[in-house]
């Protein structure tokens, strides 16, 4: 395999902006859109936690970058730009690194962001990833998971459960003739570019499952959370794999990047109006008390092995 030095020239050097310096300097430097505040935003992706050996390359860069394209969406950010830091194993050849610049290239086309820098090391053990994400927003206007009041609305876009039966789907326990819910699992489609300032009371993406993130966003207000099972919106390829165990993976499954929205009475209109094509539902409300408060048809209140992802 190539050295570090040649590594960063041949495959990262083209996907850097001018703030990146042609990724030969010790930093970036970044004007700030005037006017503006940044949003910075870090996750990792590790092989075996976050994707599988052997997963296309592309498809991880991609969902690297849209996983934290997805906290700038939760957030009301603008995406800029971002730093990349990436730990390979001896091994790695350069298909793989190929496959990984060219995801992300066709990602920072689609989003419309540059590489500022980042990071190589080498690793003794498998592949690890990072990318941080720096975005922009109006003057206090970013949004925030944790002002959520008593009497709104708690809404959801897309659908939701189908990364998590797409991991399922892949790790051969499930079937997905249609490939939808692998495809989802591989390629979540972060929701930015929604103008949710004014309208929204409080905002989260769903990364370690709806049940545990919706608790974030009732521990931050002080408030519980009543939300009926039947309400969370399914996709067709979901809901062919139906039964109480598929039902939990869809609620608590996680790895659907879609945005957990806090809407107040009569804003129902506004936020639709704001989403467009992209479909949002109601699922329940925010009131007085603590805990995220799950009811079946039956109105009874499931309950679930654990709320969501939690590393040890
Ligand atoms: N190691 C750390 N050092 C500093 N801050 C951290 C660390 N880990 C998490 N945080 C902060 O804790 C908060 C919650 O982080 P968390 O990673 O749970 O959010 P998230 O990125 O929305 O969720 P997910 O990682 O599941 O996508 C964020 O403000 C984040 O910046
Ligand atoms: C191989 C494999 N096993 C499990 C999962 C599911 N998964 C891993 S971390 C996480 C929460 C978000 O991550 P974080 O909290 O680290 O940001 C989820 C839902 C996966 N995607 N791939
Ligand atoms: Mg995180
Ligand atoms: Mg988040
Ligand atoms: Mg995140």
């Amino acid at each position: 395999m190539s050295d570090e030095f040649s590594r960063i020239a041949k495959y990262f050097a083209p996907l850097a902006g001018e703030e990146g310096r042609g990724l030969t300097d010790d930093a970036a430097v970044l004007a700030p859109p005037p006017g503006r505040e940044l949003v910075l935003t870090v996750d990792q992706m590790l092989e075996d936690v976050h994707f599988l050996p052997g997963d296309d390359p592309a498809l991880i860069a991609r969902k690297l970058l849209r996983r934290n394209l997805s906290d700038l969406a939760a957030m009301g950010a603008v995406p800029l730009g971002y730093l990349l830091t990436i730990a390979l194993p001896d091994g790695v050849g350069e298909d793989w690194l190929a496959g990984f610049s060219q995801g992300l290239a066709r990602d920072q086309k689609i989003f419309n962001i540059k590489l500022f820098g980042g990071d190589s090391s080498s690793s003794r053990g498998k592949i690890s990833l990072s990318a941080t994400l720096i975005g922009h927003v109006a003057p206090g206007a970013a949004l925030s998971r944790n002002g959520a009041r008593a009497g709104d609305g708690i809404w959801v876009s897309g659908t939701i459960g189908d990364a998590a039966l797409g991991l399922q789907a892949r790790l051969g326990r499930l079937a997905d003739p249609s490939g939808f819910l692998t495809a989802r699992s591989l390629l979540p489609e972060p929701r930015v570019g929604l103008a949710l300032a004014g309208v929204v009371s409080a905002a989260i993406d769903v990364s370690d499952g709806l049940v545990q993130d919706l608790g974030h966003m009732c521990k931050g207000a002080g408030l519980s959370a009543v939300i009926r099972a039947g309400l969370v919106p399914v996709s067709a390829a979901a809901a062919a794999a139906s039964g109480e165990a598929a039902l939990e993976t869809r609620l608590t499954g996680g790895d659907d990047y879609e945005l957990l929205l806090a809407v107040p009475p009569g804003q129902g209109e506004a936020l639709k109006a704001a989403c467009g094509d992209l479909p949002v539902t109601k699922i329940g409300m925010f009131q007085a008390g603590a805990g995220v408060h799950v009811l079946n048809d039956a109105g009874a209140m499931m309950q679930f092995t654990r709320p969501g992802w939690r590393h040890f």
